[in-house]
C-alpha cells in the first residue's frame, strides 16, 4: 500500500518535471560520467548538461573526451563541463563527485548474452570502482555497464575491500526496463504513456527481468496469454534493439533517456526532494538473491527505504522462481571475480 502511494506521488513529481528531467531550481552537484564518449555516454552527457541540478559535469573516457566536453561546453546552460582522458586524469575527474554514472564498457552484438560481456567489462568496472573508492567514497554510484547483475556486486566487493562500502549508495540502473514496460503497456492498452508506471523487479538480463504488471498504475489486467507475451517482450527488449542495430551496438538513446531519468531522481532526493521512488538493482534482503531490483524510496543519503516486492500474482511468482538460478549465479560470478575465488 505504501509502495503504491509513494509511487504515485513520485510519478506526479516526475510528470511535473517534464521530459527533459530538468528543474527550475539551480542546485550545486557534481556529476561524473565514466565512459562519456560512448554510445550512451554522449547523449547522457547532453541530457545532464541540460539538468539544472548539475553545476559541474565531469566527463571521463579513455578516448575522445576532450572533444565531447568542448562541444557540450558551448551549450548555454549553467553546468560547467570538464573533459578528462586516460587513467592519469581519472582522480581529478572524480574528486568532489556527488554522483558517478558508469556506462563504460563494450555492448552486445547479435547472438551474445549480457553475461558474454563479463570478460571485458568486469575488469573495467572493477578498476573504475577502485578509483571511485579512492577518490569519492561518499558519492552515489549508478552502474549501467553490463552485465549489471554482476557489475554491481563487483563494485560492492571493491568498496568492501577498500573499507568504504555503503550499500545505500551503489545502484544498478534498471530504469530502461521500467521505461520499456511503461511504453509497451501504454501501447497495448491505448493509454497516455505519461500516466503509466509499471514496476520491474529482479535483475537486468532475460528471465531475471520481472515486470510486475499487477502493480501497474493505473491498474490494468491482461488475459493470461497476453500477460505472457508482454512480459516476454519486456524481457527481450534489449535483444530486440541489438538485433535491429545488426552488430553496431545496443540501446544507447533510450538508455541515455533512462539514465538521465534515474540520475535526475537521485539528484532530487539527495537535495531533499521527498517521495521519490525508482526501481533499481541494489544489495537486498527481499529475496534469496543478495542483489535484487525493487521499487526504492530515495533520500538525502541514497537508498532510504526498500519498498519491497509487494503482493505478487501466481504468474509473477513463477517468473521470480525462474529468475533465481541465473541471478544468483551472476552475483556469485561478480563477487568471485573480485575476491579471487
Ligand atoms: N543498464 C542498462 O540498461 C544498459 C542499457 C544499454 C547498454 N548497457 C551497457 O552499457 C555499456 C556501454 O554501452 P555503449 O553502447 O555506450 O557502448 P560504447 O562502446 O558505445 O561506449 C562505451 C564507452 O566506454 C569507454 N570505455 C571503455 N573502457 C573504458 C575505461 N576503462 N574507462 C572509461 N571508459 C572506457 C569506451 O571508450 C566507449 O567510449 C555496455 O556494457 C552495455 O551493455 C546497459
Ligand atoms: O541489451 C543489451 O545488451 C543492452 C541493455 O542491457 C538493454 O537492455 O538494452
Amino acid at each position: 500500500m505504501l509502495s503504491r502511494f509513494v509511487s504515485a506521488r513520485s510519478f506526479q513529481a516526475l510528470s511535473v518535471l517534464g521530459r527533459s528531467f530538468s528543474t527550475t531550481q539551480q542546485d550545486s552537484n557534481k556529476v561524473v560520467i565514466l565512459g562519456a564518449s560512448g554510445g550512451i555516454g554522449q547523449p547522457l552527457s547532453l541530457l545532464m548538461k541540460e539538468n539544472k541540478r548539475v553545476s559541474h559535469l565531469a566527463l571521463y573516457d579513455i578516448a575522445h573526451t576532450k572533444g565531447v566536453a568542448a562541444d557540450l561546453s558551448h551549450i548555454a546552460t549553467p553546468a560547467k563541463v570538464t573533459g578528462h582522458t586516460g587513467p592519469e586524469e581519472l582522480s581529478a575527474c572524480l574528486q568532489g563527485a556527488d554522483v558517478v554514472v558508469i556506462p563504460a564498457g563494450v555492448p552486445r552484438k547479435p547472438g551474445m548474452t549480457r553475461d558474454d560481456l563479463f570478460n571485458t567489462n568486469a575488469s573495467i568496472v572493477r578498476d573504475l570502482s577502485e578509483a571511485c573508492a579512492r577518490n569519492c567514497p561518499e558519492a552515489v554510484l549508478c552502474i549501467i555497464s553490463n552485465p549489471v547483475n554482476s557489475t554491481v556486486p563487483i563494485a560492492s566487493e571493491v568498496f568492501k575491500k577498500a573499507g568504504v562500502h555503503n550499500p545505500d549508495k551503489i545502484f544498478g540502473v534498471t530504469t530502461l526496463d521500467v521505461v520499456r514496460a511503461n511504453t509497451f503497456i501504454a501501447e497495448a492498452k491505448n493509454l497516455d504513456v505519461s500516466q503509466v508506471n509499471v514496476p520491474v523487479v529482479g535483475g537486468h538480463s532475460g528471465v531475471t527481468i520481472i515486470p510486475l504488471v499487477s502493480q501497474a498504475t493505473p491498474a490494468i489486467s491482461f488475459p493470461y496469454a497476453d500477460r505472457g507475451r508482454i512480459s516476454e517482450r519486456i524481457q527481450n527488449a534489449g535483444t530486440e534493439v541489438v538485433e535491429a542495430k545488426a552488430g553496431t551496438g545496443s540501446a544507447t538513446l533510450s538508455m541515455a533517456y533512462a539514465g538521465a531519468k534515474f540520475v535526475n531522481s537521485m539528484l532530487g532526493a539527495l537535495n531533499g526532494q521527498q517521495g521519490i521512488v525508482e526501481c533499481a538493482y541494489v544489495k537486498s534482503d527481499e529475496t534469496e538473491a543478495s542483489y535484487f531490483a525493487t521499487p526504492l524510496l530515495l533520500g538525502k543519503k541514497g537508498l532510504e527505504k526498500n519498498l519491497g516486492l509487494g503482493k505478487l500474482l501466481e504468474f509473477e511468482v513463477e517468473l521470480l522462481k525462474k529468475a533465481m538460478p541465473e541471478l544468483k549465479a551472476n552475483i556469485k560470478k561478480g563477487e568471485d571475480f573480485v575476491n579471487g575465488n
